[in-house]
This record gives structure tokens, C-alpha cells and sequence, in this order.
């Protein structure tokens, strides 16, 4: 007698799956609360540069002075863009959305990169550290160049006198904001850098185990990280604030959208259930942008829809939520949004790349097949 077969455990959308271990970032639903390699984020958020926390997730440890000092060289030298880039991004119509620019950017880097093609080019943990930081260094002016041309502007060429944050807001506006705005931006890119295995990451890790190389990785997570039920969500946020208009129309806006069972995006969360951990510092963020442009119309706005969708769905917002209107405030126009996304992210991407490759192990789920048994192709 033949044993009855067991259907295999399907987990749909591979939710409560432990895919693996990883050391770089850990989220905890219980404590409601995000480490990047040990420190809460919040408490990074509030004192340290961006390029430290770069570091972090790269090398498990915060800098010293002359470690900072030395990624803060690199990473300077490293922003001037290759008139090659620039022209793979003027071949991008204007129309496309700013991701799709920034997806033909990767690529179009990993082309350019000739040392892919050396004895275990593609895989040398030393040859990825620097691309690493050749990513995290010319995607500000990626992006920043991809709102430019959108609005018919030339580029604007990268300052070595100016940090990764201030650089990054010179590039975009052809100017550097006051010090409030300038820590807001940063605040939300230390907050976007990583988050365990959320759908890009993955997606970079997925790749990175075939032993393919990282920008081929990369240019993958942007594609995972465009939709909007991952970081496309911080555009969408702008484009219901836009649709809703004003704080008392919040609540019939919401009531429509739930009959017609739209999702509202920028809340809820596949593995936070009482709230985002970051939302707190970028709400503060968003805050003081509100008062730095006399803003309280948004911040009512938010506040309206906010209450309302929790009393409704008992949802919480996530790290989208005031991300989007914050850099509506500091002048990004809401394509530009996912992108910024992006920039903050390559640094956790990588840092899982590389950690991937380390002891690497081929991720290949099993299906479980509800197609036609096996049948017998028709005589011609
Ligand atoms: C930085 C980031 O990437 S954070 C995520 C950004 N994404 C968004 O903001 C998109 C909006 N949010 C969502 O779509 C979801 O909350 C997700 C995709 C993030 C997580 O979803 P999942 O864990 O798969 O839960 P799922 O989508 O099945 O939702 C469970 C229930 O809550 C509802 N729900 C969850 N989020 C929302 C939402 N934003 N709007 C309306 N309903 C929602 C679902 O409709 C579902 O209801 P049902 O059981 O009656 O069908
Ligand atoms: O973890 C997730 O699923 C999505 C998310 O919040 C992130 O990537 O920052």
C-alpha cells in the first residue's frame, strides 16, 4: 500500500517564513522596536550622520573618527557622474517615472564596471565594499539629476566641501536648506537604510545568491521597492493628501476608499502590528518641517486621516506615512520620493548582499502545483 501524500505547508507570500539568519538589522513586533546591528534606530537617528550608519550596516561596527574620515573621502571622490550614466538617463524618456531612471542608472553602472569581468570579479568581498560605496555615493546625483531634467534643469555638479545630506540637497535644489531641513532629510535616510528581510532586500538577496553581481542585485531591489505596497507607498501618501485636499474632508475621503475597498497606503505593516518603530522619529521630523514652513494645514491633514483609518481599521501608520509629506515639504516632487527610498536603502542592500555571499546558500523555494494532472498531448 502506497503512503496518502501529504500536501506540503504553503505559506502565501512566505508570511512567518524564517528564510535565514542575518546579523544587520533586527525587527522586533513585540517590543515594537528596529536595531541596526545591535542600536535602536531612533537613538541613531538622533546623533549620527548618514555615512555612519552606512558604515554600520557595512561593517558591523560604528567608525572611528578616522574610519569616518576615510569613508567620507571615498565617498566625496566617488560622486562625480560618467557621462556615459548621464547619457543612459537622457535616453530615458521624460515621462517614465524617476525609478525607472534610476533602475536604467544601476545597470547602466554595472556595465561600466570592468573589473566585473577579472577572475572572481563579480564575487571579491573587497571589490563589492567599493562598489558598495561607488553605489551609495553616485545615487544622490542620480536621483537628483532624474527631478531636474523632469523640470527642464541642467545637473548640478556635486561639492566635496559638503556631507552625503547636505551634498545630496545641493544637487537636487542648487542650494543647501537651513540645518533643520538638512536633519530632517537626514533623520528619514538613516530611518529608510534597512529593515531585515523586507520584499527589496530580499529580492537583492535572492539575486545575490545565484552569485550574480550587485548591481545586477540592486537593479533588482528597485524594481521590488517601486510597487506601492513597499516603498511606492510614500508617493502614494502625497497623492491621496493632494486628492483629499483639507483635514475635514479627510474622513468621507477615507469612507469612500474602504467601501470601494481601495487600500490607503503608508499604514499597516507585514510585521509590525502596533506601529512602525521608525514612525516616531520621522514624525518629529515631519514636525519640525511643519513648523519650519508654517505648515500646520498638513500637519492637520495628517492628523485627520491618521485618526481616522486607526478608528476605523485599528491600523497604524507606517514609516511612508509622514515620510511623504515630509519631503513634499523640503521641495522633492512626489515621483522623487520612492527614489530617495533608494538611495537611503542601497546601503542596507548591500550590506545584505554581502552578507549573502558569505555563506551563501541558493534560494530556491518549492511550489506546490494545483495545475491539470498529467494528460496526454492531442495527435496532430
Ligand atoms: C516602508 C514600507 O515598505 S512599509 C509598507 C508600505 N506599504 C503600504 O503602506 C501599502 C498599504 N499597506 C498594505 O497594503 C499592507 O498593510 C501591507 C502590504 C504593507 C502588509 O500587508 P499584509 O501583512 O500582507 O496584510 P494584508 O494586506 O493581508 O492586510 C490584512 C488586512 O488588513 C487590511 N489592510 C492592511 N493594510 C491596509 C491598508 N493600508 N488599507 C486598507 N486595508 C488594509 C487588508 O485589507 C486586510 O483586510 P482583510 O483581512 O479584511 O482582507
Ligand atoms: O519590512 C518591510 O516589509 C517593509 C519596510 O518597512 C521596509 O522595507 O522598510
Amino acid at each position: 500500500m502506497t503512503e496518502p501524500r501529504t500536501e506540503p505547508d504553503v505559506r502565501k507570500g512566505l508570511a512567518g517564513v524564517v528564510a535565514d539568519t542575518t546579523a544587520i538589522s533586527k525587527v522586533d513586533p513585540e517590543t515594537n522596536s528596529l536595531l541596526y546591528r545591535g542600536y535602536p534606530v531612533q537613538d541613531l537617528a538622533a546623533s549620527q550622520p548618514f555615512e555612519a550608519v552606512a558604515h554600520l550596516l557595512w561593517h558591523g561596527e560604528l567608525p572611528t573618527g578616522a574610519e569616518l574620515a576615510e569613508l567620507e573621502r571615498l565617498e566625496r571622490s566617488l560622486r562625480p557622474m560618467d557621462d556615459r550614466t548621464r547619457r543612459a538617463i537622457d535616453d530615458v524618456p521624460l515621462e517614465a517615472h524617476p525609478m525607472d531612471v534610476l533602475r536604467t542608472a544601476v545597470s547602466q553602472l554595472g556595465g561600466l564596471d570592468d573589473t566585473l569581468g577579472r577572475p572572481d570579479g563579480v564575487l571579491d568581498p573587497e571589490l563589492n565594499q567599493g562598489r558598495a560605496v561607488y553605489l551609495f555615493a553616485q545615487l544622490p546625483g542620480i536621483v537628483a539629476y532624474s527631478q531636474r531634467r523632469r523640470h527642464g534643469l541642467e545637473p548640478v555638479a556635486p561639492r566635496d566641501d559638503l556631507d552625503y545630506a547636505r551634498n545630496f540637497l545641493w544637487q537636487t535644489f542648487g542650494e543647501v536648506p537651513d540645518d533643520a531641513v538638512v536633519d530632517a532629510f537626514r533623520v528619514s535616510l538613516v530611518l529608510y537604510a534597512e529593515h531585515s528581510f523586507n520584499a527589496s532586500t530580499f529580492t537583492a538577496r535572492v539575486i545575490a545568491s545565484t552569485l550574480s553581481d550587485v548591481y545586477s542585485a540592486v537593479t533588482g531591489a528597485i524594481g521590488a521597492l517601486k510597487g506601492p505596497l513597499h516603498g511606492g507607498a510614500n508617493e502614494a501618501v502625497m497623492h491621496a493628501f493632494a486628492e483629499i485636499g483639507t483635514a475635514d474632508r479627510a474622513e468621507a475621503w477615507l469612507d469612500e476608499a474602504l467601501a470601494a475597498k481601495r487600500k490607503v497606503m503608508g499604514f499597516g505593516h507585514r510585521v509590525y502590528r502596533h506601529g512602525d518603530s521608525r514612525v516616531p522619529s520621522m514624525k518629529a521630523a515631519l514636525d519640525a518641517l511643519v513648523a519650519h514652513y508654517d505648515r500646520p494645514d498638513l500637519a492637520d491633514l495628517y492628523a485627520a486621516l491618521e485618526s481616522a483609518f486607526v478608528e476605523r481599521k485599528g491600523i497604524y501608520p507606517n514609516l511612508d506615512y509622514p515620510a511623504g509629506p515630509a519631503y513634499h515639504l523640503m521641495g522633492f516632487d512626489t515621483p522623487t520620493f520612492t527614489p530617495l527610498f533608494v538611495a537611503a536603502r542601497v546601503t542596507g542592500w548591500t550590506a545584505h548582499v554581502a552578507e549573502q555571499q558569505a555563506a551563501n546558500s541558493l534560494i530556491r523555494p518549492l511550489s506546490q502545483y494545483v495545475g491539470p494532472e498529467r494528460r496526454e498531448v492531442p495527435p496532430q
